[in-house]
């Protein structure tokens, strides 16, 4: 299947000779959940803003449902929803309003019957009628996506949708985007919280300094690049790691109470059974035993590291 959104090769530089993109290639399946990662001023904006035809690419091409960004400006802007980090239109309007006005910007007919569904949907129908600014900034939030969804697109661009948020209207929001995906739109979305991309993305893509550094699907990835650790609490401290333990490359931490032993979960054998068996063999008693497997932020980290 032809890819929803496909980028390639774009670049960016602005007018201040700042080169923010550097031949970015990416392509986006239609119906799935992409997080985009990057640390701050990677270029994460810079690149929803092209597809979404705010912002002028210096060259490449992108195409949303086979028509260029450029070229095909008003099909494209018609298939898109984009939810920004901030809201800024009229506090003094209502919920119903902004909403509905939304829809026709993007020249659609009035359809009360589609706005009152997605008030729904995001839990906002009980307060159609007041103004923005008597809202929450979780509601305010909701409000946004609301917008995004009045003229039924079928990508939807989420910048960072729960910054600033608290825990229990987080969880809420990823509730609403797997809903949003079953009913069949793709959805890209940039977020700073890891463990937002960990638990709601299908694919990740990680870009620095205006390059992807790495395209992958998120459970491959994790079993791919994530490690484990087993953590051995000693019965007595050691003062050094015994010779004949050396091949594990066991790192004696905590004052020598305790032994980590690092070790690949996609392995056939990851040594565990072994090392335990040497353990014994060289008369050091366990108190305890735990294993902890490396966080998407862990191997975030990394390749980011390793991208410098
Ligand atoms: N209008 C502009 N003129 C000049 N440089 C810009 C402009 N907009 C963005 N940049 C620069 O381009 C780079 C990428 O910015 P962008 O906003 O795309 O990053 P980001 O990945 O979205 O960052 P953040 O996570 O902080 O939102 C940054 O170094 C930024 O300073």
């Amino acid at each position: 299947m032809a890819p929803i959104v496909s980028v390639s090769n774009l670049s960016k530089t602005y007018a201040s000779g700042f080169q923010a993109l550097k031949g970015v290639s990416l392509d986006i399946e239609e119906g799935e959940i992409l997080a985009l990662l990057g640390p701050n001023g990677a270029g994460k904006t810079t690149l929803i803003s092209i597809v979404c035809g705010i912002v002028n690419a210096t060259g490449g091409k992108v195409t949303v449902g086979g028509n260029d960004v450029v070229r095909d400006f008003r099909q494209t802007r018609a298939m898109i929803g984009l939810v920004p980090q901030e809201l800024t239109t009229d506090a003094f309007e209502t919920v119903w309003n902004t909403v509905s006005f939304s829809r026709g910007l993007h020249g659609k007919k009035p359809d009360p019957a589609h706005i009152e569904k997605v008030l729904k949907d995001l839990s906002l129908w009980n307060k159609k009628d007041s103004t923005l600014r008597e809202l929450s900034g979780g509601m305010k939030r909701r409000v946004l996506i609301a917008k995004a969804l009045s003229h039924e697109p079928r990508v939807l661009f989420l910048d960072e949708p729960t910054a600033g948020v608290d825990v229990s209207l987080r969880k809420s929001m990823w509730e609403v985007v797997q809903r949003l995906r079953a009913s069949g739109v793709t959805i890209i979305l940039t977020t700073h919280y890891i463990e937002e991309a960990e638990e709601i993305a299908d694919r990740i893509a990680v870009i620095n300094s205006g390059e992807i550094l790495l395209v992958e699907d998120k459970n491959a990835l994790m079993t791919k690049l994530g490690r484990k650790q087993l953590r051995v609490d000693l019965a007595q401290p050691l003062e050094r790691v015994p010779d004949s333990l050396a091949s594990y490359n066991l790192l004696l931490e905590g004052e020598g109470e305790r032994l980590i032993y690092e070790y690949d979960t996609s392995a056939d054998r990851t040594g565990i059974t072994s090392l335990l068996a040497a353990l014994a063999e060289a008369g050091i008693r366990l108190r305890d035993i735990s294993t902890r497997q490396s966080s998407l932020e862990d191997i975030f980290v990394e390749i980011v590291e390793a991208g410098r």
